[in-house]
């Protein structure tokens, strides 16, 4: 429904992870149609220039905030393609109020945009992307993965639930 926080995919992913000390613990929620929000406040960590967000931390906010559409549409996707655009610079202790939406899927192939405001949900973007993601099989990520944390994943009761939600067939 919309407003319903999603959940992390992964407690250890760098982006929306709760047990990732480093990450940058994006909670999204579901919005109305195929599209999603989230919140972000940069961190001191997230420098790049002094009292700036770094980039890359800013393309994860989105990446991340993309993936996680795949909720929405009960499928596991990775990214392929992202491309993004920094309009402003984005101060360390400002929260960014980011929003993704699904524009269309082809096959295996889901697009979609997102942006970043800052100062209030309908303040001026200072962040945006367009996305390719492409639909994988869980195999994707046991066959690739590295095998100490594919089985500390596969013993994980939470992780299972997750990866059973992914496989709900609409
Ligand atoms: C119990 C344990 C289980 C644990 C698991 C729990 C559940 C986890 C749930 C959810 C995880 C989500 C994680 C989200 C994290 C945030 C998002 C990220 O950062 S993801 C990381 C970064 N991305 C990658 O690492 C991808 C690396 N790339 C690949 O693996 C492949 O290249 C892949 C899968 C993207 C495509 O490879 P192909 O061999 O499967 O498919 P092909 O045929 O190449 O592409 C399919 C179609 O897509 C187009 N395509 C692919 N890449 C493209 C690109 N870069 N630009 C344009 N088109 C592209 C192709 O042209 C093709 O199109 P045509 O069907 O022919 O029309």
């Amino acid at each position: 429904m919309p407003g319903e926080l999603l959940g992390a995919h992964y407690d250890q992913c760098f982006g929306c992870g709760e047990s990732q000390p480093h990450g940058l613990h994006l909670a999204a929620r579901a919005g109305e149609g195929v599209s999603v929000t989230a919140e972000f406040t940069v961190q001191p960590a997230h420098q790049g220039a002094p009292g700036l967000a770094h980039g890359g931390v800013l393309v994860t906010a989105l990446d991340e905030t993309l993936g996680s559409l795949s909720w929405m549409l009960r499928i596991i996707a990775v990214t392929g393609r992202l491309e993004s655009d920094f309009l402003r610079p984005v101060p360390v202790g400002s929260t960014l109020y980011l929003s993704a939406r699904c524009t269309a899927v082809d096959g295996r192939k889901i697009y979609s945009s997102a942006e970043g405001r800052i100062g209030g949900p309908d303040g001026p973007v200072a962040v945006r992307a367009d996305a390719l993601f492409v639909e994988v099989e869980l195999g994707h990520f046991t066959r690739n993965g590295r095998p100490e944390e594919i089985k500390a994943a596969m013993a994980d009761p939470d992780q299972v639930k997750v990866a059973r939600a992914f496989e709900v067939n609409p």
